[in-house]
């Protein structure tokens, strides 16, 4: 038991079957229960903010008001140099609302197809936002930066969204590459939950 987090069920704000697996793999170790938002019928929340951490908000106040309960919201996304950040906080609609992963992901390949492999540094962003309730003032928030950069071919069939083409320097393997672990363990999306996590036991 902890002081923020009392043990109930925590909603997952997230329609992302990816990182719903990854986020459950990494919370099956310690004792918070969370549960997908998909399996209370919440309606997706729009994504209208101008940072990463607003849109984790907005999510998570959608699922915390529909269900009554804490919720966890990830909002992510693939910063590349050479596009002065983009597509950043677009990334899941970078190729048009309601893009394909694959078409976003042609779609980057596409943008910098001219840019040669030196200039082609990127990295993901994730803000986690905890809120005990709809109306929390003091929403727990964690962040996690993993540096890499935009392969040429996408590699892998591991993980999801932009995995294919996202290259980990220090293991020369795309983070598709990689064994759930592993990626786990490097990720952006490990580095903010292993940090809320503490935050929770705090
Ligand atoms: O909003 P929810 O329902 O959580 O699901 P979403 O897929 O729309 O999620 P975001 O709005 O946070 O957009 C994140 C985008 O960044 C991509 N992304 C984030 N983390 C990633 C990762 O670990 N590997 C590959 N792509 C990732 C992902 O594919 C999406 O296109
Ligand atoms: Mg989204």
């Amino acid at each position: 038991m902890t002081r923020s987090h009392s043990g109930e069920a925590i909603v997952l704000a997230s329609n992302n079957a990816g990182k719903v697996r990854e986020i459950e793999r990494l919370l099956a170790e310690c004792h918070v229960h969370i549960r997908p938002q998909g399996e209370y019928g919440i309606p997706e929340a729009e994504e209208t903010g101008l940072t990463f951490v607003e849109n984790a908000i907005l999510k998570a106040r959608n699922a915390a008001r529909h269900s009554g309960l804490p919720a966890i919201a990830d909002d992510s996304g693939l910063e590349v140099d050479a596009l002065c950040g983009a597509p950043g906080i677009y990334s899941a609609r970078y190729a048009g609302p309601g893009a394909t992963d694959e078409a976003n992901l042609r779609k980057l390949l596409a943008d910098l197809k001219d840019v040669p492999e030196a200039e082609r540094t990127a990295r993901f962003q994730c803000v986690l936002v905890y809120l005990r309730h709809a109306e929390d003032p003091t929403p727990l928030i964690c962040q996690g930066t993993w540096e890499g950069s935009i392969l040429s071919e996408p590699r892998g069939t591991s993980g999801f969204g932009y995995d294919p083409i996202f290259l980990v320097p220090s293991l020369d393997r795309s983070s598709a590459e990689l064994d759930p672990d592993t990626k786990n363990r490097l990720s952006h999306r490990g580095q903010a939950l292993r940090r809320l996590q503490e935050q929770l036991s705090a």
